[in-house]
């Protein structure tokens, strides 16, 4: 490394200065005051652990997005947390197996992919959530995107919009609906992420091409998919999303796009994707899924979300905010000071003479015991 690049950040990786840092604790405080009084008690996970807790708990999750390396001390491939509810999911099948169901937990703190997301350079990423383990019923689903909806609003987010989709709708179609064989589930899947109807017909998915048009505004889309309903396969899962669209639409824009697959390793019947006015690209996701046992115990199914609100934060960051600090000069009397901070006054205490008040931000200043305006 060059002497000029000592100071420098690896790609993905960057600092937050007072004013982010600020609104990243507000976005935080706020999002979990709304998880905490809805019964969702905090947790905290360890950064690191055995890439093995990390990767199995859940199917499909791909340990390829995360920083691993061996542990000097157990000899062991550790990994970097990329996703807290593995580790959430790991509390519930192990210290927490014995606790009460449904089981509400919340978390947040920061996760590391090898890669930034899309358009999102960002390696590192604050993850906030809450996961309902227990059940994974339209009744669990509904709370859960009620909750992300209004932990986002209280974070500051407005204009919020959902979009639902059914992650394992090709599992689901494919074991008898609409027969694939093994070997072309994949292409079919990856031909309706990319939205390539040519490419659908090519593998051989054209059964499925009505799916690509069920997608838009929920109320419009969801008669689109239940009219292409193939022997009942999907009614379930359809009458649910009716249910959780019910209880949400006046929250939020619904939206659906059933065959949407990107960020969904390992939801099972439902998913969403969640997003703000003024931000591009999604500020989180969530769904229902199973989280796997001790070997030899049952899966149990579960539902959450996690938000990733860094560009929320960026948003709020941007917003000019009114500084109201108190100076407090040389020689005052630090009875006052203490009775202005708990009146709510930030203070800045002098340190020599040469301390200029409005050069360090300061609104007001104590002068015979008052505050006042400079
Ligand atoms: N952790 C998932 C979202 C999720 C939480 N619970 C269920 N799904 C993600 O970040 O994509």
């Amino acid at each position: 490394m060059q002497d000029n690049d000592r100071d420098l950040l690896p790609e993905g990786l960057g600092d937050r200065l007072p004013q982010q840092a600020s609104a990243s604790q507000q976005v935080r405080r706020m999002a979990h005051d709304v998880l905490a009084s809805h019964g969702y008690e905090r947790v905290e996970t360890p950064l690191i652990e055995f890439e093995k807790a990390l990767a199995h708990r859940m199917a499909g999750v791909q340990v390829r997005r995360m920083f691993r390396f061996v542990d000097s001390v157990s000899l062991r491939m550790l990994a970097l947390r990329s996703d807290m509810t593995a580790q959430v999911a790991r509390i519930a099948a192990t210290g927490l197996a014995e606790a009460p169901r449904p089981l509400r937990l919340s978390y947040s703190g920061q996760v590391c992919t090898i890669k930034g997301d899309g358009l999102d350079p960002r390696r590192e990423r604050l993850q906030l959530g809450a996961e309902l383990i227990g059940t994974d019923s339209v009744a669990a689903a509904a709370e859960i995107v009620e909750l992300a909806i209004e932990a986002l609003r209280a974070a500051g987010a407005t204009g919020i919009s959902v979009d639902f989709t059914l992650p394992d709708l090709v599992d689901t179609l494919s074991v008898e609906a609409l027969p694939l064989p093994e070997a072309r589930i994949a292409a079919v899947r990856q031909m309706l992420d990319a939205k390539d109807a040519g490419g659908l017909v090519d593998v051989g998915g054209e059964g499925y091409l009505p799916l690509l048009y069920a997608v838009g505004p929920f109320a419009s889309a969801i008669e689109r998919i239940a009219a292409f309903e193939c022997g009942g396969a999907l009614a379930s899962r359809i009458a649910g999303l009716r249910e959780i669209a019910a209880r949400v639409s006046d929250k939020a824009r619904i939206t659906l796009d059933p065959s949407e697959r990107h960020g969904f390793e390992y939801q099972s019947w439902f998913g969403f994707t969640i997003y703000a006015e003024g931000i591009s690209g999604s500020l989180g996701r969530g769904g229902t899924y199973r989280i796997l046992g001790q070997t030899g115990h049952h899966p149990e199914s579960a539902t959450g979300f996690s938000l990733y609100p860094d560009p929320l934060v960026d948003l709020l960051a941007a917003e000019p905010q009114a500084q109201r600090k108190l100076f407090l000069p040389l020689g005052h009397d630090p009875r006052v000071a203490g009775q202005q901070r708990a009146i709510g006054w930030t203070t800045v205490a002098a340190l020599s003479e040469s301390d200029d008040p409005l050069a360090l931000g300061c609104s007001h200043k104590l002068e015979g015991g008052e505050a006042v305006a400079l």
